[in-house]
């Protein structure tokens, strides 16, 4: 699903590489954590599949897209095939539940018939049953975090990237989240998250990918937070 070969990113003015020489795959359908102190070089990996930014060498690929040959006119096609979520949750504030998940299918051109049938199944599937017509005000952050998966998964992308979902949620709030991407993992889409919880991490047991100063340290199978 995503094959880094020997990928090196430096940003422009930076001393040192934010990403150094990394080579590594995650397979389709599989549920990878991404670990490493902050600064590691997590977020600059999501940017590179995503093609928000360019590596200064080494090759990307994810799915059937060779991310670094692709063209200009073919990136929709690569990010509407990702899913994002983040700590931040970043829901459209003015729309209410129902309308937030709309819109991102509203933006890529699908049909309204496809529209109205979609949102209430995938806000029911991340237990959002009832919620439909609450602004994002008046939601918690579990909740509002469930409605930042439903609109990342409403358009079933075969990837789905999480930057710390839990980062701002308590610890009982945070393993309802985890179980709604783990729910997504397992109905198939493939799932990264990267996360400081080593809590999470250590109930899941699935691969586990460590960055320290932009290099791969260590890639376990089944792996935990701290060393296994
Ligand atoms: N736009 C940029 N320009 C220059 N340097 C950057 C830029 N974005 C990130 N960096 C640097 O690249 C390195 C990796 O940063 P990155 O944000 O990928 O880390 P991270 O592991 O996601 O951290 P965090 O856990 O805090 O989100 C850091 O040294 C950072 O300062």
């Amino acid at each position: 699903m995503i094959k880094l070969s020997n990928v090196t990113m430096q940003y422009p003015k930076s001393t040192r590489p934010a990403l150094s020489d990394l080579s590594f795959e995650i397979d389709k359908g599989e549920f990878a954590f991404l670990i490493g102190p902050s600064g590691s070089g997590k977020s600059t990996f999501f940017r590179l599949l995503l093609k928000e930014d360019k590596p200064t060498s080494g090759d990307i690929q994810v799915g059937d897209f060779q991310v670094n040959t692709l063209r200009n006119r073919e990136v929709p096609k690569l990010r509407q095939s990702i899913g994002c979520v983040f700590q931040d949750f970043r829901l459209l504030q003015q729309k209410n539940v129902a309308d937030n998940v709309a819109f991102a299918l509203e933006v890529i051109g699908k049909p309204a018939s496809t529209i109205r049938e979609a949102v209430p199944e995938t806000l029911e599937y991340v237990g959002l049953e009832g919620k439909a017509e609450r602004m994002p005000h008046e939601l918690s952050g579990g909740e509002m975090q469930r409605v930042a998966i439903a609109r990342a998964i409403v358009n079933r992308p075969a990837l789905l990237l999480a930057d710390e979902p839990t980062g701002n949620l308590d610890p009982e709030t945070s393993e309802g989240i985890v179980e709604v991407l783990d729910r997504v993992n397992r109905r198939g889409t493939t799932v990264v998250m990267a996360t400081h919880d080593s809590h999470i991490v250590d109930s899941m047991r699935r691969r586990v990918l460590e960055f320290s100063g932009g290099k791969l340290v260590r890639n376990d199978e089944r792996g935990v937070y701290g060393i296994g």
